[in-house]
Parts: C-alpha cells; sequence; structure tokens
C-alpha cells in the first residue's frame, strides 16, 4: 500500500482548544447537536482524566504500526494522536515506547481504533490512551499508509488539526473551524444543566421543570392506582 504524510496541516487555534478543554465529552457532543462522538467500543484505559488537543491523524495497515512511527514525528506540542486501519484489527499496536516519544514531543494522548498493550506502564506514566481493544498481540512494521489524511473512525470523520475531546465518557471530535461555536454552545449547555442541578438540589422534578406532564399527556400516558392496576385496569 502506498500513501501520504502530510506535513504542517492548519490545525484548531490554541485559544479554541484550550476553551474546549473545560468541557466533557457528553457536554460537547450536546453542544454540536449529538455529533462527532466516537462509538461506546473505544473505552479509557484509564479513568479521571480529560484531554484536549489537535489531530494528527493515522491511516494504517492492520497488524502494522509502521505509519504510526512516521506519525510521531509529525507530532508536537498539543496534538492528539489519532489511528485507525483500513480494515478493522484489535492487535497491540502502540505501547509505552511509542508513548515515551510521543510523551516527549507533548503530546497529550492517543485514540486508537485498534489494540492497545503495555496498559500498566501507560496508566503508571502518565500516557492518557483510549482504545478498541487491549491485546498483547505485537504488530509489523512493514507496510504504507497515511499520516495527517482525514480518517473516519465509527462514521466521524477526522481531519488533521480537528479538536480531540476524550474522557472517562469517550471521545468526541469537533472540526477546527466549529471549535469557537463549540465552546460558546458548551458554556450554554453547562449553565443550563447548573440550573436544573440547583433546581434538583431543591427537590424540582424534570417533569414540572421540563413541562414533561404534559408531553406523557399526549403520549397517551396514564396514572392508575397499584390496586384499579390490579384489578386489571390497563389502558
Ligand atoms: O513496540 C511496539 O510495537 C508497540 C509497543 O509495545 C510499544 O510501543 O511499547
Ligand atoms: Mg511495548
Amino acid at each position: 500500500m502506498s500513501g501520504v504524510i502530510v506535513t504542517d496541516p492548519p490545525k484548531a487555534d490554541a485559544e479554541d482548544v484550550e476553551a474546549l478543554a473545560g468541557y466533557g465529552v457528553a457536554t460537547v457532543g450536546e453542544a454540536m447537536g449529538r455529533t462527532g462522538l466516537l462509538g461506546p467500543e473505544i473505552r479509557p484505559v484509564q479513568q479521571g482524566v480529560r484531554i484536549a488537543g489537535t489531530a494528527v491523524t493515522v491511516l494504517s495497515w492492520p497488524g502494522d504500526n509502521l505509519m504510526i512511527h512516521a506519525a510521531v514525528e509529525q507530532c508536537g506540542e498539543g496534538d492528539v494522536l489519532v489511528v485507525t486501519t483500513t480494515s478493522p484489527s484489535t492487535d497491540g499496536m502502540f505501547g509505552e515506547l511509542f508513548a515515551t516519544a510521543l510523551q516527549r514531543r507533548g503530546v497529550r494522548g492517543l485514540i486508537i481504533n485498534a489494540g492497545i498493550r503495555d496498559t500498566r506502564e501507560l496508566r503508571e506514566m502518565g500516557f492518557a490512551a483510549w482504545s478498541r481493544a487491549v491485546s498483547a498481540q505485537g504488530t509489523v512494521k512493514a507496510t504504507g499508509g497515511s499520516v495527517n489524511v482525514p480518517v473516519a473512525v465509527d462514521g466521524q470523520v477526522i481531519r488533521p488539526g480537528d479538536v480531540i475531546i476524550a474522557d472517562d465518557d469517550g471521545v468526541v471530535v469537533v472540526p477546527r473551524e466549529r471549535a469557537r461555536q463549540t465552546a460558546e454552545a458548551s458554556e450554554a449547555r453547562e449553565a443550563k444543566e447548573a440550573g436544573a442541578r440547583a433546581a434538583f438540589v431543591e427537590g424540582q422534578l424534570g417533569l414540572d421543570r421540563y413541562g414533561l406532564r404534559e408531553k406523557l399527556k399526549q403520549l397517551g400516558v396514564t396514572y392508575r392506582s397499584y390496586d384499579e392496576y390490579s384489578a386489571g385496569e390497563r389502558p
């Protein structure tokens, strides 16, 4: 397989990335109209960590990590490495040696749509990673591929320079042109949730806060006492 290594792609503004870093994946996904989320099979190796950074993308042959080596050179401060394969793979393409090289370059973490290994070491060294699988199965360095081209993971297109946010809930991608507006929408979403939280602490119900009693009525959902229901008075 031939390929291309694209150097110096445009990236989201660092200021916008920092603004997005203040919000969790669920908030950002909601702020984007429930788009941009990678699937739930991509899980964090660690717990309690959130990262935000700009994507450096890798399209690799399955079972082959040659292009990850090529990508390390393209990575710098504030980046997140995003790796996917041309067909599904769970092989352990990435481990603590790669993480050591990336940490040295200021990379914030890894998203890999394949397998990862050395997970204990990754946690110990504080390198944040999300993967589809954990597997000790090693890989070769034999086949071409591409770095910094658009890739698709779980139906989401990720372009180099897009913003990746990842936490315990999963991973979301924000197109670089939408970074600022998404940060603003995330702030509005958090303010709305803060209002709801304060009301719930006071005992208000979602049914009343969101006008859902009317909704239930419209849907034909009725109330019955236990006795009525047991006696067979079913709607
Ligand atoms: O070397 C590899 O092929 C992957 C790995 O385990 C590491 O990066 O430590
Ligand atoms: Mg290793």
